[in-house]
């Protein structure tokens, strides 16, 4: 029998292992097969302490926010050892430092789905109590201006309704999609400098016609159309559009784990469909998301939130259209120094 549950994610301690699927515990070994990893690991040892699952669309911006981690976090890798992702990279690129996993999940919610099970599977075997998974990510704004990280207060899909319809044998199951609102608004009062406000996030399945672009290779409608379906999102409350929120939402919202969405927004839909920011411009939008997340973890960690708005550290755009291994190799521990131990040195 299928049930529709409608647990509601929310910032009290939550063992999501008791809604984990049943069928699981009954596996000699589980295999996380996208991830390159398996239950025969030890991962009570190297997953046990993770707090804070952050996910993102790509491998490059997953490795950025860990080195970000490293930096805001002040944690030291042992001298001569460098970062480097655990399990396979084909899929997902995941890394993990301290209490923090940074991982990507692609483009789109098919992508995103294999991999938050996957990593929640992972993470309950690991002996992993009480997580909070962030997707931090990239989007079109909808009535607000390229640079601005919208907080979800709440995500709907691309029929504006606040559901992700799965199809599971053969029907579709609407799973309710709702983020953890006190997170959320904890990670606003964060924002300080940044320019960031709370809003619904709509999540498409397309990058071009599911967000009323004109540019794509196929479009059925005209400026119009797009702009009346735009001012209708956004009378709804929908502040930004991107491709995974609903249904990283529903995911966690159904286990009862903790969610929420910071997403930057990369131009203002009613102006224009092409992303034409710089390099340097994508690179700070990101980073204004990545900061907010940061200054979050920080104060929940006790820490003096040390990073402004620039990024303390950021990898050069120009980086993104070079190999992850590369920038694997590149991360020596000259990287994870402060600038006053680079002086020192
Ligand atoms: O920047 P990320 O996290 O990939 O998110 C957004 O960017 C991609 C489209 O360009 C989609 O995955 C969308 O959700
Ligand atoms: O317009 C945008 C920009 C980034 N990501 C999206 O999904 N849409």
């Amino acid at each position: 029998m299928m049930s529709n549950h409608t647990q509601i994610s929310n910032s009290e301690q939550s063992n999501f292992t008791s809604n984990l699927n049943s069928h699981v515990k009954g596996l000699n070994v589980d295999y996380y097969y996208h991830l390159g990893l398996n239950s025969t690991f030890d991962l009570k040892s190297n997953f046990g302490d993770v707090k804070y699952v952050l996910m993102c669309g790509s491998a490059v911006r997953a490795y950025e926010i860990i080195q970000r981690v490293i930096q805001s976090l002040k944690i030291r890798l042992p001298v001569g050892q460098t970062l480097a992702p655990i399990g396979k990279t084909e899929r997902y690129s995941m890394f993990k430092v301290g209490p923090v996993i940074s991982i990507s999940h692609g483009m789109g919610k098919p992508s995103a789905s294999i991999m938050l099970h996957e990593i929640t599977k992972l993470l309950s075997a690991a002996g992993v109590y009480d997580p909070i998974y962030i997707r931090i990510g990239t989007s079109g704004g909808v009535g607000i201006e390229g640079g601005t990280v919208v907080i979800a207060n709440g995500v709907v899909n691309g029929l504006l309704e606040p559901y992700h319809p799965v199809d599971v044998l053969g029907k579709i199951i609407n799973r309710p999609a709702k983020v953890d609102l006190k997170i959320a608004k904890e990670i606003y009062d964060l924002r300080g400098d940044i320019p960031a406000i709370m809003g619904t996030t709509m999540s498409t399945d397309d990058f071009y016609e599911g967000q009323a672009r004109i540019d794509g290779a196929i479009c059925d409608y005209d400026m119009e159309d797009k702009l009346e379906f735009l001012k209708r999102a956004y009378d709804a409350g929908v502040r930004n559009i991107e491709m995974e929120g609903n249904c990283c939402a529903a995911f966690c919202t159904r286990l009862n784990i903790h969610f929420v969405m910071v997403c930057v927004a990369y131009l203002n839909r009613l102006n224009g469909d092409g992303v034409s920011a710089s390099p340097q411009q994508l690179t700070q939008y990101e980073s204004n998301a990545i900061t907010l997340v940061l200054r979050y973890i920080q104060k929940k960690m006790g820490l003096e939130p040390t990073c402004d708005s620039q990024g303390e550290f950021s990898i050069p755009h120009a980086l993104h259209s070079k190999p992850l291994d590369t920038a694997i190799i590149n991360s020596g521990i000259e990287q994870i120094l402060t600038e006053e131990e680079k002086v020192a040195k």
